[in-house]
């Protein structure tokens, strides 16, 4: 029983919402994968290349992406498109999952990116969580935690702002919570 955390950062911001949401699910005793998509450039990183076996029995998924111009970075995309075979036989069907991400600006299309990232989820029939209104970084007026899912905003203050990491935990901490439950 574990979470896959599946996210593409260049410079560290999406990352950093990966190890919060790893610290929050694992507070549940849940074990959390941080691995990236393969790379596209062959720039090595410092986490593992995901495997669709990986995929294949994760309890639950976390996929965290930068804004790229309004949508997912190319390399989590490129890895979606891998998998029509776990489509086909339906074997990521009501498996919890939510979505993290990053942007440099407030208005920068972090929110874009959330859904668009719940998109490929969707399809596969994953049961898609975000942030509840009881997480207090949706009432804040700075930062990136959204509905669809928490992210960190670069240029919104001094960043990662606490609510952004709190949310991230809670984020992990609530796809742990549904991975039990649904075990
Ligand atoms: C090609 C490219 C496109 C980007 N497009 C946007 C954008 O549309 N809106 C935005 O706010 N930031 C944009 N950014 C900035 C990143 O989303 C932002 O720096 C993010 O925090 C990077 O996350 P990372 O540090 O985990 O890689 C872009 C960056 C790159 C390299």
């Amino acid at each position: 029983m574990n979470l896959l955390i599946l996210f593409h950062s260049s410079g560290g911001h999406v990352a950093t919402l990966a190890d919060a949401i790893a610290m929050g699910c694992e507070g549940q005793g849940v074990d959390a994968r941080l691995r990236n998509p393969p790379a596209l450039d062959g720039r090595e990183t410092d986490y593992l290349t995901v495997t669709k076996d990986e995929l294949r029995s994760c309890g639950g998924l976390a996929l965290g992406s930068p804004t790229r111009f309004g949508q997912m970075a190319t390399p989590l995309k490129a890895f979606f498109e891998t998998t029509s075979d776990l489509w086909l036989s339906g074997e990521l069907i009501d498996k919890p999952a939510g979505v993290f991400g990053a942007s440099s600006s407030l208005h920068g299309g972090n929110e874009a990116v959330l859904l668009g990232m719940t998109l490929p989820l969707l399809h596969h029939g994953m049961l898609v969580t975000g942030v509840p209104y009881t997480d207090p970084g949706l009432a804040q007026d700075h930062g990136g935690v959204t509905p669809y899912g928490p992210s960190l905003v670069e240029n919104s203050g001094n960043h990662p702002h606490p609510h952004e990491i709190a949310s991230a935990k809670a984020l992990g901490a609530r796809l742990a919570k549904l991975i039990k439950a649904l075990a």
